[in-house]
């Protein structure tokens, strides 16, 4: 699904942290966010995702088209991996079906009888980003999703990212890592967010060796 982004401004408590941000990212495509520390593109992702309202500008489509990946996994900690994702499975509406995906794609069977708070970093991310697959959702906002993550489960993550595409999807993606993305780059900077064409010819090729 494309998403369209017009005229944005970005609102950090009382701080107005960026204005004048347009860009469209089409049905397959993903753009990825980059910029110093502070720059702004945790704040920018947060707007996209609803959870900052936006003083100027508009995002097509709505919140509800999207599912946003932050820092913190969205995990509860007292609850096992499996009851997490029973939890998510029925605030998205996707069943045991959202649920299987989730698993499947990120190899979760061995985490599922877990507790939350017991997950190495790593794991807990691998959670996290099985909830994005969980929702449904066409549109991923991805706060530096690789980080924990070791060498196969990165791979792992590429791919799971070339097949949402691949889906129709498209994601926003703050990293500072080079992914191998298929992508355009998007330089934050406060006020002036400017765009730079940056597509590549193969998605992941030296995320995933
Ligand atoms: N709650 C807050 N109130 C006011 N300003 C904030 C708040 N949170 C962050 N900021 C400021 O907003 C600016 C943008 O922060 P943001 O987290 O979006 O940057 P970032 O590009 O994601 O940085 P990083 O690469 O370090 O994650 C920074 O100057 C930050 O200090």
């Amino acid at each position: 699904m494309e998403l369209r982004v017009e005229g944005l401004a970005c609102r950090r408590g009382e701080a107005t942290v960026l204005r004048g941000v347009s860009f469209t990212v089409p049905a397959g495509r993903a753009l990825v966010l980059r910029g110093p520390n502070g720059a702004g593109k945790t704040t920018l992702l947060r707007t996209l995702a609803g959870l900052s309202p936006a003083p100027e500008g508009s995002v097509t489509p709505g919140p509800d088209a999207m599912a946003f990946a932050t820092h913190a996994d969205g995990l509860k900690a007292q609850l096992t991996v499996a009851e997490n994702l029973t939890f998510w499975s029925r605030a998205f509406a996707t069943g045991d079906a959202g649920v299987a995906r989730a698993v499947a794609a990120f190899d979760l069977v061995p985490l599922l009888p877990r507790r939350a708070a017991d997950l190495s970093a790593g794991q807990r991310r691998r959670a996290g980003l099985a909830r994005m697959v969980l929702t449904g959702r066409p549109i991923w906002l991805m706060d530096e999703p690789t980080v924990s993550l070791d060498r196969a489960m990165t791979a792992t993550f590429a791919e799971v990212m070339r097949a949402h595409l691949a889906e129709g999807g498209s994601a926003v993606l703050a990293t500072h890592i080079d992914l191998g993305l298929e992508a355009e780059v998007l330089e934050v900077a406060p006020f002036a967010a400017a765009r730079q064409a940056a597509a590549q010819p193969d998605p992941f090729a030296e995320a995933v060796e």
